[in-house]
């Protein structure tokens, strides 16, 4: 196991052949971590947010736009953004909250995290307001981010959030992992897990619905954040024969995102035709914002893993997918 938590980024380079911190102008620094084969993952330190996650294969799992705008101070169109202290327009901040779009920088000394003998390298950032964060939301807290690379090439993030203000104020945010995944065809897409769900359509003034009992498909523009779903949830790509399987801890909601064709259109840093080979879902914490009393700490974690997947007849064996 190897961690990205030196002294200097050139310490980290020369002290683990799994964990290279990469200096870039702009900003743009970044952290790549290793694993067996081809198997990589690559973190830019802007916006704390994952660009790249690629399977032993050397393929690339994770969606970025040809037209990401990779200038802060907009966050990158891709990858896994982080959406804090606010989801979407779920409040008075900026859309998809500020940490996005802020510079992160390498946590030295992270509090020790349950040791996992199956993760190969990982990287710990951190993120506190500025000046001018405080100004636009008034609390003080400590954002700690590890992003982990499994030997067999899975990936994870952990997010810890404490509060850190003086004087005994709580706050409250709304969080997402904003995952874009990488997929051959929408259309041949289907998700498993968030069936007969409830969820908040963003594209009806987040009024209330259930998911019907079917697998979910793709044929229009979605928005929806799906309440309290189960822990796992299967993005099943039939023309690739690869599954996706999310898990989360710590966050009750999913949010599907896919803009189509129109949204596409409008969007400057998203090519016309993407949103054919990209599916956002999102675990999230949306309904039920946390709520952290000074000196309290929140912990989210989401998995992800790629495995192939058969598609027999017209039918895949959901159980086997969602339970192993
Ligand atoms: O363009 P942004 O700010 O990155 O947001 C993209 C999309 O992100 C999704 O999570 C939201 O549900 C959508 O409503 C939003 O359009």
């Amino acid at each position: 196991m190897a961690a990205a938590t030196p002294q200097s980024p050139h310490q980290q380079q020369s002290s683990s052949p799994f964990v290279e911190y990469i200096r870039a102008p702009g900003g743009l620094d970044k952290v790549v971590l290793r694993g067996s084969r081809s198997c990589s993952v690559e973190i830019r330190l802007f916006g704390g947010q994952v660009t790249s996650w690629k399977n032993d294969h050397g393929e690339e799992l994770l969606f970025v736009s040809s037209k990401a705008n990779f200038k802060p101070p907009k966050a990158f169109r891709g990858g896994i953004p982080i959406c804090f202290p606010q989801f979407g327009s779920h409040g008075n901040l900026e859309q998809h909250g500020f940490a996005r779009n802020r510079l992160w920088t390498i946590d030295d000394n992270p509090p020790p995290l349950p040791v996992n003998p199956a993760i190969r390298a990982f990287a710990d950032l951190i993120l506190k307001p500025t000046e001018d964060d405080l100004k636009m939301w008034p609390h003080s807290f400590e954002y700690r981010l590890r992003i982990a690379l499994g030997a067999l090439g899975d990936l994870s993030l952990t997010s810890r959030i404490r509060n850190t203000n003086t004087g005994g104020r709580p706050f409250s945010y709304t969080f997402a992992y904003h995952t874009y995944f990488s997929v051959s065809d929408i259309s041949e897409v289907r998700v498993e897990g968030l069936e007969t769900m409830d969820y908040l359509d963003n594209m009806k003034n987040k009024d209330r619905s259930t998911e019907q009992g079917d697998a979910i498909v793709f044929e229009s523009e979605v928005d929806k954040v799906y309440l309290a779903t189960p822990s796992k949830v299967a993005i099943i790509d039939h023309e690739k024969k690869r599954t996706f399987v999310l898990t989360k801890e710590g966050l009750p909601d999913a949010v599907v995102w896919n803009p189509w064709d129109k949204k596409a259109k409008a969007m400057q840093d998203f090519g016309d035709s993407e949103y054919k080979h990209m599916l956002c879902v999102e675990p999230a914490a949306v309904e039920k914002p946390i709520t952290l009393k000074p000196g309290e700490e929140w912990k989210g974690r989401m998995g992800l893993s790629a495995v192939p997947s058969s598609y027999c007849s017209g039918q895949l064996d959901p159980l086997k997918v969602l339970h192993g």
